[in-house]
């Protein structure tokens, strides 16, 4: 049997964190071999299993990025966008393949990512879900067969710790329907209305962000025109699927000449 590739997982202790170290536990296929945290965090020193509460997994949790990279084949970043672009930058020079599902991330940090991916396989995807990719794809087949005269409206539910809107799923979806429809998303994009905002533009594409409780992530793409209305919906119940995803892209990865991929690549939606 081949050695299984060595998986470092950033931002342990956060929720896709400890998601992914179960998940790479459980495969037969990935092997974990670093967690990291920032320094002064009170897991670093502390067997990871144990941290989360269980049973030790031999993986002690560090902070120190650079020689946790260096036996990696694969990188799987859930974190911040500050942490994440710094970590391109270190995965690429480990050569490693850096699976990135951190939200949030500006233009200047795609910039950087992009730099990093000269080097290396970068793997990055708003949503790492079989479901939600394949939802981008009907998005923009719909959106291709209709005109302005419908209205697209996106609209998303989080959990209240999540710190950014609109989410990375609901600007893929976006993404997909202005591209359905031949413009460009930043040209039509209308966020959050509130207040006397004047009636809505021929064309825009809305976006709308529920917080509350614990929902794990639920999007809603609504095509309406008078008399009609299409709604295209997916509900995610358990992140657990975000950590197969990325599992699947980190594997996948070790095949590939460097470059920035997304998920469509992975799963071969493309
Ligand atoms: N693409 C996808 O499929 C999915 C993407 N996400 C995205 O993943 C990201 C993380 O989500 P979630 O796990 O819920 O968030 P959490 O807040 O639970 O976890 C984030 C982790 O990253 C660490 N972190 C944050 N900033 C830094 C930094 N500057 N340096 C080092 N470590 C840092 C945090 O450490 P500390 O506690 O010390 O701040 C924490 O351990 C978000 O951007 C979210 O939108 C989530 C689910 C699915
Ligand atoms: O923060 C989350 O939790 C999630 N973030 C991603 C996003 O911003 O779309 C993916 C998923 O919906 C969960």
């Amino acid at each position: 049997m081949t050695e299984q590739p060595g998986v470092v997982v950033t931002g342990v202790s956060g929720r896709m964190g400890q998601m992914l170290v179960r998940e790479i536990t459980a495969s037969d296929k990935l092997k974990l071999v670093g967690a990291l945290e920032r320094p002064g965090h009170d897991w670093v020193g502390r067997d990871v299993g144990a941290a989360m509460g269980g049973t030790e997994l031999g993986v002690v949790v560090e902070d120190d990025p650079l020689e946790a990279f260096a036996r990696a084949q694969a990188v799987i970043d859930f974190t911040a966008p500050a942490a994440t672009v710094v970590f391109a930058e270190l995965a690429a020079q480990a050569r490693a393949v850096h699976v990135i599902g951190t939200t949030g991330l500006s233009e200047d940090d795609i910039a950087a990512i992009d730099r990093a991916a000269r080097h290396a396989v970068v793997v990055r995807a708003g949503n790492m879900s079989l479901g939600v990719n394949l939802l981008t794809k009907l998005v923009k087949q719909v959106s291709a067969a209709l005109d302005a005269d419908w209205d697209i409206e996106i609209i998303e539910g989080h959990h209240h710790h999540k710190v950014d809107a609109p989410s990375g799923t609901a600007l893929m979806l976006g993404e997909a329907a202005a591209e359905g429809r031949g413009v460009a998303l930043d040209d039509v994009s209308d966020r959050g209305r509130d207040g006397i905002t004047g009636a809505r533009k021929r064309g825009d594409i809305g976006f709308h962000a529920i917080r509350g409780g614990d929902i794990v992530g639920e999007h809603e793409v609504l095509f309406a025109t008078p008399g009609e209305r299409i709604v295209l919906k997916h509900m995610a119940s358990d992140r657990a699927l975000f950590a197969r995803g990325a599992l699947k892209a980190a594997l996948w990865g070790q095949d590939q000449d460097p470059g920035h991929y997304d998920m469509l690549d992975v799963l071969g939606l493309n």
